[in-house]
């Protein structure tokens, strides 16, 4: 892989390797855009096969959280990082302090929070080290874990998505099938439940599955049937990249609303969902509840502010419906249109002098 091709191609601005012998720390930070502000997104720690998959997914992962931060309204650019490891054996207090010191040494360009891997208790280890961590315990007047705000961002998403497909947001009724109820997606069960929808669920975790169906009610299908399950609503909420050639004849259902990251394997499977008239909530839109609860942590958390602007992921998605008609554009494409937007107008704005610090003015 040629990394300077790659991060022109997508206009990247910085890839931070981190290397801590005394811990066994290997973390890959990669910073795509701070047009917006410094940029935010989660620590993933997973056990990669080779170095170059590592990177290629902390660049491609960063890049999706400056669309996420875009979208949302934030005043965030998109980071992310990925540790190498595995979160069940390699973790340590002296790893994520020594990570905590790298995050330091950017001096705000970065601020992490959770991700697929990683902990509440591992971001406090890491505030241990440094200011620009989010997503920390509520004992420090933080936001902690965010995935039962994500749940609640998806499930308002997946209304706005049923008003679009149906005529009418009730789920009540409705059958949705759910790929992966971990974190996240057990959350969003709660409330699927609660409005009176029937739930069909599938994990590779047997013990995730029966707290879904033992909650719930849930009926369960082996992991590879859940895409031609008879269901109005699919749900993914483990995996990215499951919209895909093998997968996308098998759906039967009308919408497509998860929180699962990078969902479509490709852009043009997006394309493939809007000929066959499944109406598609993109992921970066509707799972953006995670992140605008742990970024009001920097305005001093707020949970009542924080969960007002995830109520307003309804209307995101319906805006981005609303571009979709417009510009004759699938629903993929119209989300990519209102995030860069965004970023363009912003970059325009701050095009005018401003008096700071190295500003020739200080001569004076
Ligand atoms: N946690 C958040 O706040 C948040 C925010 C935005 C996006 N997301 C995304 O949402 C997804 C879920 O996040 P989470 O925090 O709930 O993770 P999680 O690890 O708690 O849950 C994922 C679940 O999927 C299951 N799974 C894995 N492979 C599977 C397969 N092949 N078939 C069926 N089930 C499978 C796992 O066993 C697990 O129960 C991820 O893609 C994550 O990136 C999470
Ligand atoms: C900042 C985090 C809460 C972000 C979350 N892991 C996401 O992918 O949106």
């Amino acid at each position: 892989m040629i990394l300077f091709d790659y991060m022109q191609k997508y206009d990247y601005e910085q890839l931070v390797l981190c290397q801590d012998k005394n811990s066994g720390l290997k973390a890959i930070i990669a910073i795509h855009d701070t047009t917006l502000g410094p940029a935010l997104g989660g620590t993933r720690m997973w056990t990669y096969d080779s170095e170059e998959e590592a990177i290629v997914d902390a660049l491609r992962l960063a890049r999706g959280m400056t669309y996420k931060n875009a979208a949302a309204g934030l005043d965030l650019g998109g980071g992310k990082t990925v540790i190498i490891g595995d979160p069940k054996k390699d973790k340590s207090e002296e790893m994520f302090r020594a990570f905590g010191r790298f995050i330091q040494g950017l001096n705000g360009r970065y601020i992490t929070a959770e991700d697929v891997g990683t902990t509440v208790e591992d971001m406090d280890l890491i505030h241990r080290e440094t200011l620009y961590v989010t997503g920390i315990s509520p004992a420090f007047g933080s936001s902690g874990n965010p995935s039962p705000v994500t749940a609640y961002g998806v499930y308002r998403g997946m209304k706005a998505a049923a008003k679009e497909a149906f005529g009418d947001d009730s789920l009540k009724g409705k059958i949705v099938a759910v790929q992966g109820v971990g974190n996240v997606a057990y959350h969003l069960c709660k409330h699927l439940h609660e409005e009176g929808a029937k739930l069909i669920v599938t994990d590779i975790n047997q013990e995730n599955m029966n707290r879904a169906i033992h909650d719930f009610g849930a009926e369960a299908v082996n992991p590879d049937k859940i895409y031609e399950v008879d269901c109005d609503i699919f749900a993914p909420c483990a995996l990215g990249a499951i919209i895909n050639d093998e997968t996308i004849g098998l759906l039967k259902c009308k919408v497509v609303a998860g929180a699962a990251n990078n969902q479509l394997k490709e852009e043009r499977h997006g394309d493939i969902l809007d000929q066959k008239g499944i109406v598609y909530a993109p992921d970066y839109v509707i799972n953006s509840g995670g992140v605008i609860n742990v970024a009001d942590e920097l305005l001093g958390y707020n949970r009542e502010r924080a969960m007002k602007k995830v109520e307003g992921i309804y209307d995101k998605i319906l805006k981005v419906f609303e571009i979709a008609k417009r510009d004759g554009i699938p629903s993929c494409k119209a989300a990519d249109r209102m995030a860069e937007e965004r970023i363009e107008s912003v970059r325009r704005s701050r095009s005018m002098f401003l008096h700071d610090q190295r500003s020739l003015l200080n001569s004076r």
